[in-house]
């Protein structure tokens, strides 16, 4: 189900096979991107100088992109990139790609390799960045440079848009990359962002893989917690203190969850079509959710990362008090980062801090926060969605699933709200939980094959985009 064949593509479509020689260009430019170390620190704080190398070496490394009439190239915050693929046929609404350029810190301790050596060893390409996210962004122009080289001239224009500063907000880069396109008008049928992957061995029992494609996106808050109290000498302590108040008042938030929402957001929907993937009794329990939900959600609850599908998470990420061994601190303060499920809002967990601390002596700032993103359509008549479904189907014929998904961290796609509802996050590869904890980790590494595909998988997808767009209708079959 869901869009035409490729019967209906006009231009003659293109084999995603490639030769000895560009196999090799393909993964020799991964490792030269990860060698650049474009590093934010904080927002204040990022590599000005590889962010500024970053940009040099792309035109480098894909000249055809760079000098094709009907692709125009802009930097916008400085450091951050948007390319506009004019397609040939100005009737489809353009879409849009999103990658980022910028990275999380990678100290050297843990590490095989180093982590900006981009070495390759037993087939896999080592460094930060080969999963978060420059394969995204070296995959989406290696397969359009490959398209050009192969004469493509794409139907539907599509932007793709690097930002520099996701890691840290992306106030620099999307954001203006955003505002840009609206000031000229453009509305998009789509954005396809990271945030998820095929999935496998998250969940217990699931033999298979499946491809989850995320159409949400968590909130967040930073909340700074702050105690003030009377200083004085450490050799008569008073009763308590700025630190042992604010430890407490931290302690509860961790030791009190958040409500569990299993039921509100995509989660249900996905568990509903993976349930003939389950052995028996499982498979009963998933296609039933009616009469079995609380026992499911308290499942959910039991591992680390389907508990934070399930809730808003509380996370104490900051700590800092105390100037002197022998003074009593007036000020302590703690941040903490609570990841909003989408059945909340950013005043509704905001509340329940409050009433779990409990404590007057406390004050609250909230150092920034968002709601949960809308959930984008996943129906039959959804374009981006139907387009991914179709191309997972081709490129990894043997994933039965491709679910609807929460993205449990955030994305510079959340400051695209304005060009689109279609918001789509994916990934087309393959991870593991141990893959999973590697991200902003160690040794974070990619298989030189599952780069190949991903480029293959964004070679098809471009060309799946230029088919007709037209959904099939619902046949009933006699
Ligand atoms: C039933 C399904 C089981 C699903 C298991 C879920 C597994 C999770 C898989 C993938 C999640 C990966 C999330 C990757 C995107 C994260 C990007 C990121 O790190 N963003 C930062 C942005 C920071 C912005 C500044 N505030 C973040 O979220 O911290
Ligand atoms: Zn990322
Ligand atoms: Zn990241």
């Amino acid at each position: 189900k869901g869009l035409r064949g490729k019967e209906h593509q006009r231009a003659p479509r293109i084999p995603s096979q490639f030769s000895q020689e560009e196999r090799v260009a393909m993964k020799e430019a991964l490792k030269g991107a990860i060698q650049i170390p474009t590093v934010s620190f904080s927002p204040e704080e990022l590599n000005t100088t590889a962010l500024a190398e970053f940009g040099e070496y792309i035109h480098k490394v894909f000249p055809t992109v760079f000098k094709t009439s009907f692709i125009r190239h802009e930097a916008v915050g400085e450091y951050s990139h948007l390319f506009t693929v004019q397609g040939s046929d100005p009737s489809l609404q353009p879409y849009m790609l999103l990658a980022h350029i910028d990275v999380v810190p990678a100290p050297d301790e843990g590490w095989d390799v180093p982590p900006f050596s981009g070495l390759e060893s037993d087939g896999f390409i080592y460094g930060r960045g080969t999963l978060d996210n420059k394969n995204s962004l070296m995959a989406i122009l290696q397969a359009l440079e490959l398209l050009l080289i192969r004469n493509y001239i794409p139907r539907r224009s599509f932007f793709i848009a690097l930002g520099h500063d996701e890691e840290v907000s992306g106030v620099n880069g999307a954001r203006k990359i955003s505002a840009l396109l609206q000031a000229r008008g453009i509305q998009l049928a789509f954005i396809v962002d990271e945030g998820s992957f095929i999935l496998d061995g998250f969940i217990p029992n699931l033999q298979k893989p499946f491809a989850m494609v995320s159409v949400s996106e968590k909130g967040a808050i930073n909340l700074m917690l702050q105690v003030n109290m009377t200083p004085g000498h450490s050799s008569a302590p008073p009763k308590e203190t700025s630190i042992g108040i604010l430890a407490a008042a931290v302690s509860r938030l961790e030791q009190t969850p958040m409500p569990n929402m299993f039921g509100g957001g995509p989660l249900k929907m996905a568990l509903q079509q993976l349930a003939n993937e389950f052995p028996f009794p499982t498979n009963i329990v998933l296609s039933n959710l009616w009469l079995f939900q609380p026992l499911v959600s308290r499942l959910m609850e039991r591992n680390y990362i389907t508990n934070a599908l399930v809730r808003t998470t509380t996370a104490l990420t900051m700590f800092n008090a105390g100037i002197k061994v022998n003074v009593i601190p007036p000020v302590a303060q703690a941040t903490v980062n609570f990841r909003i499920h989408p059945a909340q809002t950013v005043q509704e967990v905001l509340k329940l801090a409050k009433d779990i601390v409990a404590d007057d002596r406390i004050q609250f700032h909230v150092l920034n926060a968002f709601d949960p993103l809308p959930v984008s359509p996943s129906d039959d008549q959804a374009l981006g969605y139907q387009l991914l479904r179709q191309t997972i189907q081709s490129v990894f014929p043997e994933v039965n699933i491709v679910a609807p998904g929460t993205c449990i961290g955030n994305t510079d796609s959340r400051h695209y709200t304005n060009l689109t509802t279609g918001i789509y996050r994916f990934n087309p590869i393959y991870l593991q939980p141990q893959s999973f904890s590697s991200i902003h980790g160690i040794n974070e590494k990619i298989s030189v094959l599952a780069y190949e595909t991903q480029v293959k998988f964004i070679f098809e997808f471009i060309q799946n985009a230029d088919a007709d767009p037209r959904p099939v209708p619902h046949l009933h079959e006699l």
